[in-house]
């Protein structure tokens, strides 16, 4: 009874279900990438696809059509992603992420406006000075490196700087800071964060009554408390600096923030929305304290995780290292400095990252929740409120129809004559919740690697074990579960090397 779920609405399912468990074993002992591509391979032709997380029912959605009309067409029925987020008792776990609704839209509108183009490009000379001490932090007089850690040291730097006004001087301390290591702690996933994600996923109600919660004690209270004080620094203008954290203060002696539209998702979200169409959302000193946390620990290892992933494919195509290096040259000689608007001319750099991120996506599937009773259009197949939606962009990326010959490294299939369809690449996602910080992060990685492209030849280490499985990130999050080595670079000083 527990797993019929699927079967009734004609759905087929993933291997073997057992009984209360479902698919939940295969799910949490194996590496997401790879639970993601065998199901792939054995679902071939199927566009819809049951799991069941314990007695949750899930549903894979395979077919590009479809997650064209989840994404985008019919954003109203899958706007938030069903992550637990309890604004009384669990504030600091309340961010853009978890967000839902009406709520979300709010801060979402406010929140964007810390990354246009205007507010990136004043951050670049930031981005830059870091850049440089990156590059003193991996000269090591051609002994190997792993540059993973570098650069998630560099990420964090560059995000306390750019958008809390902290210098953080990760990359430069001797010892491992209390930053650092609060960081490395909050990515550690622990049997008690692993089962808390359980509980409140398959049982919300009992964890809701437990307490229970996802992020760690000390971690929260050791950022809350740093967040909090450059708060205080910035109310009593002490300190004025036009990044995020000022944003957050001027929103919050706005009073709160409004929220104009009723919003499909609030009947299922309960939220008591009958009489007013104006609605006013005040925006905790705690909310903040989760939207600061959010941005400190979580982007920064997909940026790392790709920065790896770059260098290790130049390293295995020495050709379009080569390419990548020369348009580098090209720009700064025509442009004499490298600034926002020359990275922005750096357009084979740009399809080299696509690229990266289309062969090792920092997540192997998106996520989205059903707020609303939905029918797959051209099917009979519906599902209820509640059900959760999983997109598997890795198997979207390595599909042959959409990129011939998918393993291979190519940046050319993103050159600018060619055209993808929507949601065929979705590294940071798509439709309303795509990736909030693209354009940051992309400023970002580009502004490093220019650099580094200038002063070095990537080579691999002969003790690194590759080539490495196309669909899995060699660094971060996604390949922490793997029993991948770790990967060694040689960074070979250019004769002509500048910058
Ligand atoms: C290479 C680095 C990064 C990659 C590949 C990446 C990718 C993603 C992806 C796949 C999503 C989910 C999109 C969806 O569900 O459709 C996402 C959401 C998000 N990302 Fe990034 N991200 C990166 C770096 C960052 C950084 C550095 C920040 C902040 C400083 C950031 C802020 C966010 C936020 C706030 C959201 C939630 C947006 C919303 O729900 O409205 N990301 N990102």
């Amino acid at each position: 009874q527990q797993h019929k779920f699927w079967s009734d609405r004609g759905v087929p399912t993933f291997g073997c279900t057992i009984p209360f468990l479902g698919n939940a074993l295969k799910f949490n002992f194996t590496n997401s990438y790879q639970i993601t591509m065998e199901i792939i391979e054995k679902h071939k032709n199927d566009p819809l696809l049951g799991i069941y997380h314990f007695t949750k029912p899930n549903l894979m959605v395979k077919d590009l059509n479809l997650i064209q009309h989840v994404m985008i067409k019919d954003f109203h029925h899958f706007s938030d992603r069903g992550i637990p987020s309890d604004e009384k008792n669990r504030p600091f776990e309340v961010n853009l992420f978890t967000m839902c609704g009406k709520k979300w839209r709010a801060c979402r509108g406010k929140f964007s406006a810390m990354f246009t183009t205007s507010k990136v490009r004043k951050m670049f000379p930031l981005m830059k000075d870091l850049a440089k001490v990156l590059l003193q932090v991996v000269d090591k007089n051609g002994e190997a490196i792993d540059l993973k850690e570098p650069f998630l040291q560099y990420a964090l730097d560059v995000v306390a700087s750019t958008a809390f006004g902290m210098d953080t001087k990760i990359l430069t301390e001797e010892k491992e800071s209390e930053f650092r290591r609060m960081i490395r702690k909050n990515y550690k996933m622990t049997p008690k964060i692993w089962l808390a994600w359980i509980l409140f996923d398959v049982f919300p109600t009992l964890a809701a009554k437990l307490r229970v919660h996802l992020l760690r004690d000390d971690v929260v209270s050791y950022f809350a408390n740093i967040v909090k004080e450059a708060l205080a620094n910035r109310k009593n203008g002490h300190i004025q600096r036009d990044d995020f954290l000022q944003l957050m203060v001027r929103l919050q002696e706005q009073g709160s923030l409004e929220i104009e539209h009723e919003d499909d998702c609030d009947s299922y979200l309960n939220v008591q929305n009958e009489d007013k169409k104006t609605e006013h959302f005040e925006l905790t000193e705690d909310i903040m304290v989760g939207q600061a946390l959010l941005f400190l620990t979580v982007g920064n290892d997909g940026t790392s995780s790709t920065l790896t992933s770059i260098c290790y494919e130049f390293a295995m195509n020495p050709e379009i290292q080569e390419k990548a290096r020369a348009e580098v040259r090209e720009v700064l000689r025509s442009s004499g400095i490298l600034d926002y608007e020359s990275v922005n001319k750096l357009h084979y750099l740009d399809q080299c990252f696509k690229e990266t991120l289309r062969l090792h996506p920092t997540v192997p599937y998106l996520i989205r929740n059903c707020c609303k009773e939905y029918t797959f259009p051209g099917t009979e197949i519906s599902i209820p409120a509640g059900t959760r939606v999983m997109i598997p962009l890795v198997a979207t990326h390595m599909d042959p129809e959409l990129y011939p010959d998918p393993s291979k490294f190519d940046p050319e299939r993103f050159a600018p004559e060619m055209s993808h369809p929507p949601c065929s690449f979705l590294a940071f996602g798509d439709g309303p919740r795509i990736c909030l910080a693209i354009k940051f992060v992309m400023s970002e990685m580009k502004c490093v690697l220019a650099k580094l492209l200038m002063r070095y030849r990537f080579t691999m280490h002969p003790s690194s074990e590759v080539p490495l499985k196309p669909w899995l990130p060699p660094a971060g999050i996604g390949a922490s579960f793997s029993s991948r080595k770790t990967l060694l670079f040689n960074l070979e000083t250019l004769k002509d090397a500048c910058c």
